[in-house]
């Protein structure tokens, strides 16, 4: 409900999801209310087809926004709603909710939404990101069937004809799928996060969006003027002509950046005095390739393959495995392609695998550590890699390596694998490199003695960040902690260089750290050879490495790695690069 007219201008803090600047009236997206009743019901065979029926105009509603969708954002998009699909054949969905009706005689919108609630509860308390965002995607299929049921239009964003920037609750995907770029100019929402659903295809979109601001649909009433500042986490509610001004100049400069940055798809990274690095992208999915090409990735520094185990509800096969790890390799035609193996635990839970609750997840049975007890899970994972070998340049990677041992073993079983695998008549690659993981202290300081055993290194600094500091990395309240350049991380990072390039061995960051724009002048200085990061962040790194100079930011590396506070390095990499 909107609280109040506003004619003075407001700025509302978010969080930007999407870069860019957007100027537009305001469009507010309303779900219509859906009020359920309970009713008792006298014939449950009529009860339960009337709810037959919703769900298959449901159905065939979600078919024609697949179908737009496919055609507006490609196939991967498209995916959504054929997971929904999915729900909507669910019988452990679609089971008990009939069972409520005839057990308790009541009518199918109140079984729907009590079993509907249950389901949506559970995948909200899960303490895992990934798992939270499905309870918008059954929330959002399950209010479909429901208006249905009720007799209640839905909202149809795609029948907008005007310029507007959209506020919103939040999006659900089917939402954020019908937008037409050509109209939507961006979006503002109350909740969501960086890795919501709608945050991630505003990105593949190129629409500016900042999420999670708490009040939008509060404070912003239908047609007053609205700025989306994707770029500073803001949204401008009235803003005065001085202000639009202010911000056409920001928009036009940001996008004639972006053009500028277009140019560099198909260039190398190549510093001022000629010091060639690689930049590559980190991808969850292989449908994560086409954002890779687009953006001109130099290969895949970190593909993380724990999304091949996520959302369902058992391990996937070597055969699945194998098809997935064979596309990224032959889309990649020849490019280095590092895949890590399952580094499950942590934040990232498999339900399925039933793992005893933990005091401390972050510390404790995760990753490499879970891969050598449970080595069927690990074997196969690893028998599929090496029989996709032979489609690209694949090079393997260990999570969470904490000692030398453990990267012993980890190679050991692969080789055995491999073994095994010849003797079969299966072809594997004979150039498959093997590195690991550096994400906690003990490997950073180490390095010199991995260094002799590993092919390459990838720093995780994600993880080292949080277990140098010892700070939660999802925590909130100790965020102040949770300092990419604070001395120890920059000593650990030069250490981990040093030991590796002393061994002839290269070194690669997979870590948000490497497409940071303060991080990038200090890890060329260091002599970092492969910087990993989000496919949309390649050309604007590739720009910044071509106006600097390696040697320059040498002369400066003693300087740097003996600052005192992050605070001193920030503004001294701000002054000088
Ligand atoms: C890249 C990393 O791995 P993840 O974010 O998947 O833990 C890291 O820890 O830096
Ligand atoms: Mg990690």
């Amino acid at each position: 409900m909107l609280k109040k007219t506003i004619d003075i201008t407001k700025i509302i803090n978010g969080i930007a999801a999407s870069e860019g600047i957007a100027i537009a009236k305001a469009f507010r997206l309303e779900h219509a209310e859906l009020t359920v009743e309970k009713n008792s019901i006298a014939s449950i065979e009529k009860e339960v087809l009337r709810f037959d029926e919703a769900v298959a105009k449901s159905k065939s509603e979600l078919e024609t926004i697949k179908e737009y969708a496919r055609q507006e954002l490609g196939d991967d998009k498209a995916e959504i709603f054929a997971a929904h699909l999915l729900v909507l054949n669910d019988p452990e969905l679609l089971g008990p909710i009939k069972e409520k009706m005839k057990t308790e005689q009541v009518n199918a919108e109140y079984a729907l939404h009590e079993i509907a609630t249950m389901f949506v509860g559970m995948f909200e308390s899960m303490d895992n990101e990934y798992m939270r965002e499905r309870a918008s995607d059954i929330r959002d299929v399950t209010n479909r069937v429901l208006s249905h049921l009720l007799g209640v239009t839905i909202s149809n964003p795609s029948m907008i004809s005007e310029e507007v920037v959209i506020i919103a609750e939040d999006l659900t995907p089917s939402d954020t799928a019908q937008l037409n770029r050509k109209f939507v100019k961006g979006f503002t929402t109350d909740i969501g996060g960086r890795t919501s659903h709608s945050a991630i295809m505003a990105r593949s979109m190129e629409i500016p969006a900042v999420v999670g601001t708490k009040t939008v649909t509060g404070d912003i009433e239908n047609g007053v003027l609205v700025i989306v500042d994707g770029l500073d986490s803001k949204v401008i509610v009235n803003p005065s002509a001085e202000i639009v001004k202010t911000y056409g100049e920001k928009k036009a400069a940001y996008e004639a950046q972006k053009a500028e940055w277009a140019k560099l798809v198909n260039e190398q990274t190549v510093s001022v005095d000629g010091h060639h690095v690689e930049l590559a992208a980190n991808i969850g999915t292989p449908e994560d390739v086409n954002g890779v090409l687009e953006n001109g990735g130099e290969g895949v520094g970190l593909y993380r393959t724990e999304f091949l185990y996520m959302g369902r509800d058992c391990l996937p096969t070597e055969e699945e495995q194998f098809e997935a790890y064979k596309t990224v390799l032959e889309r990649m035609k020849g490019k280095p392609v590092v895949v890590r193996t399952l580094d499950i635990g942590g934040d990232k839970e498999l339900p399925y695998l039933e793992l005893p609750k933990e005091m401390n997840p972050f510390l404790g049975f995760r990753a490499i550590r879970l891969c050598l007890e449970m080595q069927d899970m690990f074997r196969t994972q690893l028998r599929a890699l090496l029989r996709a070998s032979t489609y690209g340049n694949l090079k393997i990677m260990f999570p969470m390596i904490a000692t030398l041992g453990e990267f012993r073993q980890a190679k050991e079983i692969l080789l055995e694998e491999k073994e095994k695998l010849q003797v079969e008549g299966t072809k594997v690659s004979d150039n498959i490199e093997v590195g690991m993981m550096v994400e906690i202290p003990s490997s950073a300081v180490s390095a010199d003695l991995f260094a002799k055993e590993v092919d390459f290194f990838s720093i995780g600094t994600n993880d080292l960040i949080q277990y140098t500091l010892a700070a939660d990395r999802m925590n909130e309240r100790v965020s102040y902690l949770y300092q990419p350049y604070n001395p120890a991380i920059l000593r650990l990072i030069h250490m981990v260089i040093q030991a590796a390039h002393k061994e002839g061995k290269w070194v690669g960051m997979c870590g948000e750290m490497a497409g940071d724009e303060i991080a990038i002048p200090i890890l060329l200085g260091l002599g970092l050879d492969e910087f990993s990061m989000s496919a949309t962040s390649i050309l604007k790194a590739r720009s910044q490495i071509r106006n600097l100079s390696k040697e320059d930011i040498e002369k400066h590396i003693d300087a740097i790695l003996s600052m005192s506070t992050a605070e001193e390095v920030v503004s001294f990499v701000k002054e000088q690069f």
